[in-house]
């Protein structure tokens, strides 16, 4: 079974304390927080006191996606926001080894992302330093947009790297998910699928992060 990780992106952040209190009650495992600055992507969504603000309520860990430049610069801010899981893109970070050593040692997890131009051979050297790598199945910086196919071919090049590497790392996926990829994504090796608009614009999100969570393989 998936782990379920709704994105807050989608929630209605007028009422952000009932949708978070909506997740504790849910199966989903995580609470998605993306967090987008205007360079990384075009959009600027929220920061550290939204974060901080979720965390007050949250019952889940929250796993933090940083679509911003320079994240090393705001690790530990976002650490003390509450981040449990900190996210951060191959494309925004040359450092990238020191940076994940940097959210180990504030006591997070440490995740990396790849957009869906980067191959997942990109990640060979650092695989050993993560407890989660994200897939993004849409261009990063917008909730809402269509599931980018060639993901299932991405997903199972990293289960594959990741039994040659003989190491553990949790592999996620992000943009685009619904009820008709999910099965598909699970079936190629996805352990993590996080969904934003197809859990808040349902009439019923808990009925359907439950549905998510139930998907069937072959
Ligand atoms: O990181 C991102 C977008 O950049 C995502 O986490 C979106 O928030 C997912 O939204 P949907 O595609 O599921 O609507
Ligand atoms: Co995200």
């Amino acid at each position: 079974m998936p782990l379920i990780a709704p994105s807050i992106l989608a929630a209605d952040f007028a009422n952000l304390q009932r949708d978070v209190e909506m997740i504790n009650h849910s199966a989903a495992e995580y609470i998605h927080v993306d967090v987008m600055d205007g360079r990384f992507v075009p959009n600027i969504s929220f920061g550290m006191p939204v974060c901080a603000a979720v965390k007050r309520h949250a019952q889940k860990p929250l796993d933090v996606h940083l679509m911003i430049v320079e994240p090393e610069r705001y690790l530990e801010d976002f650490r003390k926001a509450g981040a449990d899981i900190i996210t951060v893109h191959i494309e925004a970070c040359p450092n990238l080894h020191r940076t994940l050593q940097h959210i180990k040692e504030l006591g997070a997890q440490a995740s990396v992302a790849i957009n869906p131009h980067t191959p997942v051979a990109s990640l060979s050297e650092i695989l050993g330093e993560v407890s989660q790598v994200l897939i993004m199945s849409v261009n990063p910086g917008f909730g809402g947009q269509s599931f980018i196919e060639n993901t299932y071919r991405k997903v199972r090049e990293l289960v594959e790297l990741r039994a040659d590497a003989g190491v553990n790392f949790d592999i996620e996926v992000d943009g685009g998910v619904n009820l008709d990829n999910a099965p598909l994504l699970v079936d190629a090796g996805v352990d993590v699928l996080v969904a934003g608009s197809f859990v808040f614009k349902s009439n019923d999100p808990v009925a359907t992060i439950q549905a998510l969570k139930g998907v069937e393989t072959d």
